[in-house]
């Protein structure tokens, strides 16, 4: 891991009416780790990912790209996106468009990429996940598992600095969950910069430099898996992995 930082949350605070859904959050995402978000449902994991990639505004705090306030009414916001790739839980592909021609939409009509440049990016982005062979196809000629690689390649496409996995693999079939996985893994051996949120505490335990633990809107408890895992050392921290040893999602 090298001493860049990528993304940076200062004390961020985020509200909905009266609910306050992220409190002072702090946050430091070097260049080419993986920051894993964990928490119960409700405590503000998809939100902290929204209001990074200005789909949500904030009401206190600052976010940094790579040193540049993100969140300064001043930010040019598509160009902010353009390097911020987004991946969610449902993979919204337009069901007309065949593989290909959903990946190279953004590209070609936001970014003004040319024709020939943004399929051969493409191209070249779904034979490094496996899915060359697919390039023609509809989306619903592909199982779930396909279709979320599909998200993965569109959002990588514009070259993104950062990648934002929003739990991605929460609407798989536990059989296609692997394929995904794997996808997060190999991207993070090519240095990719993730922070991902999700209920796979396995994967979690895996393929994270840094866990996350958000509890209320505030992260309650942060350090490196072992630590967090291992040795939580909030009692809430505690509570919430003890439920999901029980629910069976700590192996991933
Ligand atoms: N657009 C919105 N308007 C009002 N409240 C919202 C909105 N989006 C989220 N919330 C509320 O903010 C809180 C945090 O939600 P968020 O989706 O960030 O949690 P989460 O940790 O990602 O949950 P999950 O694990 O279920 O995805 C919840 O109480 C939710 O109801």
């Amino acid at each position: 891991m090298s001493g860049t930082e990528v993304l940076r949350l200062e004390s961020v605070r985020k509200t909905f009416g009266d609910q306050v859904v992220l409190r002072d959050v702090d946050l430091a995402v070097p260049e080419h780790s993986v920051t894993a978000l964990i928490g119960a449902s409700g405590s503000g994991k998809s939100t902290l990912m929204r209001c990074v990639n200005l789909l949500e505004g904030i009401d206190d705090g600052a976010i940094f790209l790579d040193g540049e306030e993100i969140t300064d009414p001043r930010a040019d916001e598509d160009a902010v996106r353009r390097r911020i790739g987004v991946v969610f839980q449902s993979y919204n592909l337009f069901p007309h468009m065949t593989v290909l021609e959903n990946i190279t939409l953004a590209p070609r009509r936001v970014h003004r990429v040319g024709r020939a440049e943004a399929e051969a990016t493409a191209l070249e982005l779904l034979d490094r996940l496996g899915l060359a062979a697919k390039a023609k196809e509809y989306p619903d000629r592909l199982s779930g598992g396909q279709q979320q690689r599909v998200a993965i390649v569109r959002a990588l496409a514009a070259g993104p600095r950062l990648l934002l996995l929003d739990e991605i693999t929460a609407a798989l079939d536990p059989v296609l969950v692997g394929e995904v996985l794997a996808v997060v893994r190999d991207l993070k051996e090519q240095g990719m910069t993730m922070v991902l949120s999700t209920h796979e505490m396995g994967f979690a335990r895996e393929v994270a430099d840094r866990v996350c633990f958000l509890d209320g809107g505030v992260v309650l408890e942060q350090g490196p898996p072992e630590q967090v895992f291992g040795d939580p050392q909030e009692e809430r921290t505690r509570q919430f992995l003890s439920r999901v040893v029980a629910s069976g999602r700590l192996q991933g």
